[in-house]
């Protein structure tokens, strides 16, 4: 029995195979359409909204809390992401000593919140609410502090609610060496998710700012 199995009570023998520590265990298949990354052959090809910000355009921040692109966030990434060309993306993320896993390198959950923010970033360019349901990373080289990592996605196809993009990391410079990628699908949702799970009262403060400009590009969008 897995000595953790044991400090929480858990049940052993048979049953302490599923969950150890509350989470799957390996050995369960994931269940059957939550699989492939990949869109599926029917997928259809992603659509650059009309209202998209132009290439080249900066996205700013959707919420100033968030730890990818909010500069109200001093622990946060501070991303700065640009709209590219069709549906797609461009981001930066200059890794500091508090982003560390081992000494001097970035740690790589960190990486994956890089890639997913930048992932999380096209929907300004199907201009939906969409959250991560799947992310796959790989790490292909460390990322030292004081890189910038320049990180670029798309959208691979839409099927239904779900989107399928792909995302890659490069050091140095867009042409760099490659050092993460990941493939994702994000799911769309409702506002009502957030105002559901998150803080309501925030977001409908948010949705009664003036600044109009902010509202749409923040919470129509994605808080
Ligand atoms: C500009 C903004 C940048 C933001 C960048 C950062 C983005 C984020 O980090 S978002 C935060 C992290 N993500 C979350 O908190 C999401 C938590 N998960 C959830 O809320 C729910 O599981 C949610 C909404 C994803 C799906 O739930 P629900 O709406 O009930 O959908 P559900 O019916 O289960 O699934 C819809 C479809 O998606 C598929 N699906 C759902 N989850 C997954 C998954 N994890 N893997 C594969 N497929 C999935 C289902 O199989 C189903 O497919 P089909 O239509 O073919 O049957």
């Amino acid at each position: 029995m897995p000595r953790c199995a044991r400090r929480h009570g858990l049940p052993v023998g048979k049953g302490s195979r599923d969950k150890v520590c509350g989470v799957s265990a390996a050995t369960t298949p994931p269940s059957p359409g939550r699989q492939g990354l990949a869109p599926p052959p029917d997928a259809a090809a992603p659509v650059r909204h009309p209202d998209a910000p132009a290439p080249g355009e900066p996205l700013g921040s959707h919420y100033d809390g968030c730890f990818g692109c909010g500069t109200g966030q001093p622990h946060g990434l501070h991303m700065a992401i640009t709209a590219g060309e069709g549906v797609c993306v461009t981001a930066e993320f200059t890794v500091r000593p508090e982003h560390q896993g081992a000494p001097g390198l970035a740690h790589g959950g960190v990486l994956a919140a890089a890639l997913d923010e930048t992932l999380g970033s096209l929907s300004w360019m199907l201009r939906v609410i969409a959250v991560t349901g799947r992310l796959e990373s790989d790490f292909v080289r460390p990322v030292p502090v004081g890189t910038t990592l320049h990180l670029t996605a798309r959208c691979t196809g839409v099927a239904g609610r779900k989107i399928h993009s792909t995302a890659e990391g490069r050091i140095g410079g867009p042409d760099g060496p490659l050092a993460v990628r990941a493939d994702a699908l994000f799911i769309k949702v409702e506002l009502d998710h957030f105002t559901r799970n998150g803080r309501a009262e925030e977001i409908k403060a948010a949705l009664a700012d003036p600044d109009q400009v902010k509202v749409a590009r923040a919470f129509e969008v994605n808080p």
